[in-house]
């Protein structure tokens, strides 16, 4: 379970403040998919940066399974980090290695039973369907194959929760649908609960169980997808 409780984040520019995000509230249950669905500036790639905190928030808090990360340092914070897997648009494989490499890499950051790697990197191939590329590099890779390595690459360590920024936005129709579709099977198999940020509402359709609505730094809106798509259609 996630909750987010008056969550505010501050840009401090030369010019001035801007204000990011202001008094966000969100509740997100063990094993949804959420969307978080906003037009471009609205703030979505703030939240959930500050979800892993990547961004520190200027106020309020993000508790995943009662633990406020917003006050986490050192190495609370990395282990809290390591429950969070994250995919983004432009992918960020590593280039200079192969794909198995790439999946192995979070691996190795965090330590401890190498005996087990070489399995876990085959199961994770397998769920995202490449194991026949596990020699190749990312450059010799599709755009939805190399989604794919950074789906497996950020499931490694086991997260309760997979965030994804904008993660076909890169895509064309028929990649976005099965990249989609993945995340949804991968969503039922392992019952990871996946945030997903978009400015696309046939994303949020197509697997979000509830969404948010986010307008200038608010969430205007948030519930089951079926009640909130007449809404989106006036807004988008
Ligand atoms: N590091 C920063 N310093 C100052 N302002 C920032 C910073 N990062 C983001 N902003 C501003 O905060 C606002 C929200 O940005 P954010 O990237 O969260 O929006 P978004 O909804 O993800 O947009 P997009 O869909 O275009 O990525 C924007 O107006 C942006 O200019």
């Amino acid at each position: 379970m996630i909750e987010i409780r008056n969550l505010c984040k501050v840009y401090h520019n030369p010019t001035g403040d801007f204000v990011a995000l202001d008094d966000v509230d969100l509740t997100i249950a063990q094993g949804e998919i959420y969307g978080v669905i906003g037009l471009s500036g609205a703030g979505k790639s703030t939240l959930i940066r500050c979800i892993n905190m990547l961004e520190k928030p200027s106020s309020g808090s993000i508790r995943i399974d009662g633990e406020d990360i917003t006050r986490m340092r050192g190495r609370e914070l990395r282990r809290i980090r390591q429950s969070l897997g994250m995919i983004f648009q432009d992918f960020n494989l590593l280039m200079q290695k192969t794909v198995e490499e790439n999946v192995r890499f979070p691996l190795e950051i965090a330590g401890g039973k190498q005996a087990g790697a070489d399995g876990k990197v085959r199961e994770l191939l397998r769920l995202v369907g490449l194991e026949e590329k596990a020699g190749a590099y990312p450059a010799q890779l599709s755009g939805g194959q190399k989604q794919r390595v950074a789906i497996a690459r950020a499931l490694a360590n086991d997260p309760k929760v997979l965030l994804c920024d904008e993660a076909t936005s890169a895509l064309d129709p028929l990649t976005t649908k099965s990249i989609l579709e993945l995340l949804k099977r991968i969503n039922e198999k392992i019952g990871v609960t996946i945030i997903l940020i978009t400015h696309e509402m046939k994303v949020v359709e197509a697997i979000c169980d509830k969404v948010a609505v986010i307008e200038n730094a608010r969430i205007v809106k948030d519930g089951p997808t079926a009640e909130h798509i007449g809404h989106f259609q006036e807004v988008m």
